[in-house]
């Protein structure tokens, strides 16, 4: 099957259930990613980072990945550039053969932000490509922060409106609370649902997207841990509270850090418990393994897309 647009899945999925975008950065997480999606029978977005065409080269990535487009010709797969920084990085990657793309302008004053952001649409729309925008900015907002200060980092409802029709984006990505990484909250974890049910009152049917998504499993910091890692006060966002977005208009739920956790964890306690092993197949199998589980696990009890491929 040839790429298939987040758009498309995003039109069958909204209030109903999400598409998960897992981060790849290899061939173990990129086949374990894409062998959940096989067993699940679920549609899957693979995103790209900067960093991660930085490590692996986008040319292996892509290769790779037109690989498990063969191999797993009955999914639905979409291929895309995540927090794209530049219109270059953007161009470069549509070029490449990336059908989505998101340029993330959250951090740059709103005008900019949509000057920007118009800019990658207008490069993209015409090549097919759709494009991901970003409002608000995705900081770690402890309990005790004053509104002003939330104020000044979750997304604003009547500006999202004002983004989305101004710069033509085909999604948007939000702040409500969530941030990157292993250590989201320092209190209760807390989302603004109010803030997401008011931004998708105001975009009926426009497909929102969560970054920061991970729910940092506790028996993967657990497991990590008991290897020798040090993750002390990892906290992330409660499954059940993702479960929630996903039927209120957040179409693309973004997952990191879970992938990172299990793929080290596995990968500890193989060198911890088979200290004498030292073949390379013998750590990454089962870190694959533990990626294909996590992901199977998302699917199916997070984001309810099994089944829908
Ligand atoms: O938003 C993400 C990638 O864009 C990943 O978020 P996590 O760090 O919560 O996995
Ligand atoms: O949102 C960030 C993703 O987790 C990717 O992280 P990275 O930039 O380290 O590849
Ligand atoms: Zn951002
Ligand atoms: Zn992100």
């Amino acid at each position: 099957m040839p790429l298939v647009s987040p758009k498309e899945m995003f039109k069958k999925a909204y209030g109903k259930y999400a598409i998960g975008a897992f981060n790849v950065n290899n061939m173990e997480i990129l086949q374990g990613v894409i062998e959940a999606a096989k067993e699940e029978r679920a549609p899957v977005i693979l995103q790209i980072s900067a960093g991660a065409r930085k490590y692996a080269k986008q040319i292996y990535l892509i290769k790779l990945i037109e690989a498990a487009l063969e191999d797993a010709p009955d999914i639905p797969i979409a291929v895309h550039l995540d927090h794209g920084d530049s219109f270059e990085l953007c161009k470069a990657v549509i070029d490449a053969g990336f059908n989505s793309v998101m340029i993330d302008g959250s951090h740059l004053p709103f005008e900019e932000n949509v000057k920007l952001t118009r800019q990658v649409v207008e490069y993209a729309h015409p090549r097919g490509v759709v494009v991901e925008g970003e409002l608000g900015r995705l900081v770690g907002v402890e309990e005790h922060v004053v509104v002003d200060e939330r104020e000044a980092v979750f997304t604003d409802p009547d500006k999202a409106v004002e983004f989305v029709e101004r710069t033509g984006v085909d999604s948007l990505a939000i702040s409500i609370g969530t941030s990157h990484g292993a250590y989201k909250f320092k209190g209760e974890p807390r989302l603004d649902f109010e803030r997401l049910q008011e931004i998708a009152k105001r975009l009926p049917g426009f497909p929102l997207v969560l970054h920061g998504a991970s729910s940092v499993l506790q028996d993967l910091v657990e497991k990590a841990n008991k290897y020798g890692a040090k993750i002390v006060g990892a906290q992330g966002v409660p499954e059940e509270m993702i479960r929630k977005a996903t039927i209120m208009g957040i179409c693309k739920v973004n997952i990191d850090t879970d992938l990172r956790l299990a793929f080290t964890a596995t990968i500890r306690e193989v060198l911890a418990t088979k200290p004498e092993e030292f073949d390379p197949r013998k750590y990454l199998g089962p870190a694959r393994e533990a990626i294909k589980e996590v992901v199977k696990h998302k699917m199916r009890n997070v984001l309810g897309c099994s089944g829908q491929a």
